[in-house]
């Protein structure tokens, strides 16, 4: 490290940062300038334009032109839209990059011989009024001889092709603004000054971005090649959640002709989750994709009164399959067409449309021949009603703005014909509500199918999905990605219903085996297995080093691990305090409860969060009885504090981190020696980066004891 002003590196490189955040400053005030301008034009000439239309529905030659003189002014909106867009997404760029306008710089030999380069790495891209570089975006090709953490020779990736070049320097940077703190120049690889600094920071209220200090093996991930199924697997706090986020900043780098925020679905394992971590896309620049939790998913089916269909057993999905694989639809299986009250197609109507087609198998295939049929039907009924004349004199009662809207102009039909021309154009607009009927599938009765084939009297939420999606196919075929955070916590039911309802997009999903708390959820084997049937290959990845927790904690936690792999595993070595643990032997209550009240407010003078975290609701519940309201008892709407002490389920801190984590009832009753009781205390233990204090009430687990 050197951040003596004598250095001249350090001047050297201090005055480098003053020019360029010069340059960015200079960009800031020339954008917002341009962007005022352009504005203030822009107003002006909407102005002018705007009143130059004398808004005339008088007669039809009026009335069009009044349209075409509105849609010419909409497109002049437009264009100014789309220079402003550009203008204010560069704008949005420099604002982030006055923050820290770069972390890193390599110098690279591009081809033996010839002179070096260096580069300044950021988190966005920014070129001088010449188009060169003065910053180069992390996710670029050439950014990649950074993370890859390897002097001299290193290599990477541009359009599909290996560049092989020299790495003279790495060098890192601490920056304020336009203030050099220090710099760090790595000669060993292993040796990240900026990863120690980033980790002997206190807990944070939320996510930051690991931009800065990616390592190498999450490197890996952020970059991976496209594939249809990425499963990574991380211990506890090895970043797989920083991962997910980089690697969806990543893609939108990658691909951001193309790629739109909702396009991308993220699943999260609760809303206090959620919250933890939904600045780090915006601090990097980028949007939020969808976030959803499983019951969000389930509300925004509509669904959410059936439960939460985790638990249904996946033998019923595959019945299901194999039922419609053989069924016929019957006619109470259908039921007719509506638009708001009208009948627009009788339920005999929607059989005989089935029944066309008798020889196809129920499937996405026969739901989409039905459909055609369903419209033409509907069609052929709006053009005979198109000929009565009580719908004429509904229509030409309309009054001229009503015309406006149905017709785009006023109408004054000449003879009958073209009163039943316009007649089936306003039917059209008054009943299009049954097309969508039509195209959603609600003439089929998927509960009473569902029930048919499973013989039973309900269907959960899981069954009500997966077999609309196995008769009609379809799903959110818009979703180009879809990350599932926590794997290890879903069922297989669940990760059935997500590989069918999502059938064209690519899956990341990340977990921990060791981390699943909940009984009966998937194993990686059956992960794989799933996805394999429905999206092809999936590829695994591995994160083996923590870097939330102290090697002390790190140990701790891994010892609950097997052998052969805790070996595999390692922690980022630091100075830390070794976990402390409390055995309340006499096993009395009162005074277990005054031991536990004595660590949480010593924990409260502490700098910091500490968590106690209960094995259940009902722990929860009763430990903040006996606390009181010292200590802050969290739900699953709590915003998390900043500092003191909080109490919550092991559910509630699933993904979480703290500074100091209090593991409470480590007694034999609540933590017996079975899989699931280790694996829960496993991932209790991991949520803690700096200090660990085990209390139990009586002796200690057995899974604890030396
Ligand atoms: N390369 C890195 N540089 C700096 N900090 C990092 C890095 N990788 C991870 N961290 C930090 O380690 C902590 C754990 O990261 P994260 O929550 O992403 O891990 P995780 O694998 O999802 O954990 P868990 O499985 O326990 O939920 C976070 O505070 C994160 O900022």
């Amino acid at each position: 490290m050197a951040d003596e002003t004598h250095d001249a590196t350090f001047r050297e490189e201090q005055d480098h940062l003053s020019a360029i955040y010069a340059q960015l400053c200079d960009l800031r005030d020339t954008l917002t300038e341009e962007i005022e301008t352009s504005h203030k034009g822009a107003a002006d000439d909407l102005r002018e334009m705007s009143e130059e239309i004398r808004p005339d529905f008088g007669g039809t030659d009026e009335t069009m032109e009044t349209l075409a003189a509105i849609e010419t002014l909409n497109s002049v909106i437009d264009t100014y839209n789309q220079y402003h867009d550009f203008t204010v997404e560069k704008l949005q760029r420099v604002l982030l990059l006055l923050r820290q306008p770069y972390f890193a710089k390599v110098t690279l030999e591009m081809r033996p011989g010839r002179p070096p380069r260096d580069v300044y790495i950021g988190a966005a891209g920014m070129t001088d009024e010449h188009k060169r570089p003065l910053i180069v975006d992390w996710r670029s090709p050439v950014a990649e001889t950074y993370y890859n953490q390897e002097m001299g020779p290193t290599s990477y990736q541009v359009d599909g092709r290996t560049r092989t070049v020299n790495l003279l320097l790495r060098r890192q940077f601490d920056i304020t603004r336009d203030t050099l703190n220090s710099y760090f120049d790595t000669t060993v690889a292993i040796e990240d000054s900026l990863l120690l600094g980033a980790l002997k920071k206190h807990h944070s209220e939320k996510l930051a971005a690991i931009t800065a200090t990616i390592q190498r093996e999450q490197n890996a991930v952020i970059r991976h090649e496209d594939v249809p199924v990425l499963l990574v697997s991380g211990i506890a706090g090895s970043g797989k959640t920083s991962v997910l986020l980089q690697r969806v900043a990543y893609l939108f780098y990658q691909e951001r002709k193309t790629l739109s925020a909702d396009q991308i679905f993220l699943f999260t394992p609760n809303d206090v989750f959620r919250h933890y971590i939904d600045t780090v896309l915006p601090s990097m620049g980028e949007k939020n994709p969808r976030i959803f939790t499983w019951r969000g998913f389930l509300a925004s089916l509509g669904l959410s009164e059936r439960g939460d269909g985790r638990d249904g057993d996946p033998e019923e999905l595959a019945h299901l399959e194999e039922g419609v694989r053989t069924m016929t639809l019957e006619p109470d299986d259908l039921r007719e067409v509506r638009c708001g009250e009208r009948v627009m197609l009788k339920a005999s109507s929607v059989a005989g449309a089935v029944a066309k087609f008798s020889q196809i198998p129920v499937g996405p295939r026969l739901t989409a021949l039905v459909k055609d049929e369903l419209h033409d039907r509907l069609d052929r009924k709006l053009a005979a009603l198109s000929k009565s004349e009580e719908v004429w004199e509904e229509m030409l009662g309309l009054d001229v703005e009503e015309q406006v809207e149905v017709f785009g102009q006023t109408i004054s039909p000449a003879d009958d014909d073209e009163c039943a021309a316009y007649a089936l154009t306003y039917l059209r607009h008054l009943f299009s509500g049954a097309h969508d009927e039509i195209e959603r599938g609600n003439w089929l009765r998927i509960d009473r199918i569902g029930m048919r084939v499973l013989g039973k009297s309900a269907l959960t939420a899981a069954e009500w999905v997966y077999l609309k999606l196995l008769v009609m196919g379809g799903g959110e075929k818009s979703a180009r990605y879809v990350m599932v955070d926590e794997v290890q916590d879903y069922t297989v039911t669940q990760l059935m219903v997500l590989a069918r309802y999502f059938p064209r997009a690519h899956f990341m999903l990340l977990g921990d085996e060791h981390q699943a708390i909940r009984e009966g959820t998937a194993t990686f084997d059956q992960v794989r297995q799933i996805f394999s049937a429905t999206h092809g290959e999936v590829e695994t990845c591995e994160l083996l080093t923590s870097y939330r927790s102290s090697p002390e904690i790190t140990e701790l936690f891994t010892s609950l691990l097997p052998l052969d792999e805790r070996a595999r595993l390692t922690s980022v070595q630091r100075a830390g305090t070794p976990p402390r643990v409390v055995e309340v032997v006499d096993g009395d209550a009162g005074h277990y409860v005054a031991e536990l009240a004595r660590i949480a407010e010593k924990a409260a003078g502490e700098e910091g969060l500490t968590a106690i975290v209960a094995a259940d609701a009902a722990r929860a519940n009763w430990l903040s009885k006996q606390l009181g309201e010292s200590v802050q008892l969290v739900d699953r709407n709590s915003l998390m504090p900043a500092s003191g002490v909080v109490l919550m389920d092991l559910r509630l801190a699933k993904g979480l981190e703290f500074d100091h984590v209090v593991v409470p009832d480590a007694q034999a009753q609540v933590y017996p020696d079975t899989p699931l009781a280790r694996r829960r205390l496993y991932t209790a233990i991991s949520r803690a980066m700096h200090e660990v204090t085990i209390v139990s009430q009586g002796e200690l687990t057995p899974l604890l004891a030396r």
